[in-house]
C-alpha cells in the first residue's frame, strides 16, 4: 500500500497553452511549496482549469517548464504524472452511474495498487480493500450510502466521493477542482474540514470559487486573469490588492 511519504513541491516558469491563436494561460510562474494548500482563483475564462490540465498532462503546453520536486515533468502523459504522486478530482462529475460507492472507491485502490482498472473482483480482493474502502467513505461522509449506486446521489455527494476517489491514490500532490462547487453549507464545511485533515502528509492546490472557503484553507493564493498571475501572496494581503478587488468588480459588472 503507497502511503502519501512526503508532500511535492510544484513549479511552473513562463507556463503557456494556446488553442487556435488564442493564449488561455500565458506565462504563467507559479510557486507552490511543499506541504502548503495553495488557491488558484480568478474570474470566470481566466484560464484555472488550463492551468490545471497543463499540471496534470491532460493537456500539453505550447510553452514554458513544470516542475515537480525540481523535476522537469512538461509535457509527461496524465499516467506518468499520476504515477509522481499527482491526483486531481474534476469540476466535471466522470463517474460511473450504475456502480456503487464501494465499488467505485475499490476500482480506485486497485488502479493505485497497480492491479488495473477490473470489473470483477474476488472474494479476497474485496476483503482485502473494505477496511479501506469504509474508511474512505467515512472520511467524506459517505458511508451511510456505500451500497448505492453513484447515479442516484445527489450533486454535493459525487463531489464527495470524487474526493474519495482522488484521496484513494495517496497523493502527495492533490489538484482539486471547486471542491465545493453546487454543495449545500454543511457539505462545505464538511469538505473544508477533510481537506484541513488530509493536508497533514501532502500538498494542495485548489481552485475555488468560494472565498470564504479560500480564506479558511489556504497558505497562498494565486489570482488568475486573461491567463496571467494578476497578484500572488497570502489571502488577507490579495484580497486587499486593489487589482483584484477591480479584476472581480469588473466580473460582477459584467
Ligand atoms: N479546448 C479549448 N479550445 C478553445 N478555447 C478554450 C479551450 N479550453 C479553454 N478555452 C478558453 O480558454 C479560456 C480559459 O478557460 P478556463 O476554462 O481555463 O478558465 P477558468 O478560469 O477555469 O474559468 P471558469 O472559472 O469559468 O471555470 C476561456 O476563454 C476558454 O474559452
Amino acid at each position: 500500500m503507497s502511503e502519501a511519504t512526503q508532500p511535492a513541491q510544484l513549479r511552473t516558469r513562463g507556463l503557456l497553452r494556446e488553442f487556435s491563436g488564442f493564449v488561455a494561460v500565458n506565462g504563467v510562474d507559479l510557486d507552490v511549496e511543499a506541504g502548503t494548500v495553495h488557491a488558484l482563483v480568478g474570474p470566470n475564462g481566466a484560464g484555472k482549469t488550463t492551468l490545471f490540465n497543463l499540471l496534470t498532462g491532460f493537456l500539453k503546453p505550447t510553452g514554458g517548464r513544470i516542475e515537480l520536486d525540481g523535476e522537469d515533468v512538461t509535457g509527461l502523459r496524465p499516467e506518468r504524472i499520476a504515477q509522481r504522486g499527482v491526483a486531481r478530482s474534476f469540476q466535471i462529475t466522470s463517474l460511473f452511474e450504475e456502480l456503487t460507492l464501494v465499488e467505485h472507491v475499490e476500482l480506485a485502490l486497485q488502479g493505485r495498487d497497480g492491479l488495473g482498472y477490473r470489473f470483477w473482483r474476488s472474494d479476497k480482493a474485496l476483503r482485502r480493500y473494505r477496511a479501506e474502502t469504509d474508511d474512505l467513505l467515512e472520511q467524506v461522509g459517505l458511508i451511510e450510502h456505500a451500497n448505492k449506486q453513484a447515479g442516484s446521489l445527489a450533486y454535493g455527494q459525487k463531489r464527495a466521493l470524487e474526493l474519495a476517489l482522488a484521496l484513494a491514490l495517496s497523493p502527495r500532490l492533490l489538484l482539486l477542482d471547486e471542491p465545493t462547487a453546487g454543495m449545500g453549507v454543511e457539505d462545505v464545511a464538511r469538505t473544508v474540514e477533510l481537506i484541513r485533515r488530509v493536508r497533514a502528509d501532502r500538498t494542495v492546490v485548489l481552485v475555488e470559487h468560494n472565498m470564504k472557503v479560500v480564506g479558511d484553507l489556504t497558505d497562498r493564493v494565486t489570482v488568475l486573469q486573461f491567463g496571467k498571475v494578476l497578484a500572488e501572496g497570502p489571502y488577507e494581503e490579495v484580497r486587499n490588492d486593489p487589482r483584484v478587488i477591480t479584476a472581480y468588480l469588473g466580473e460582477n459588472v459584467a
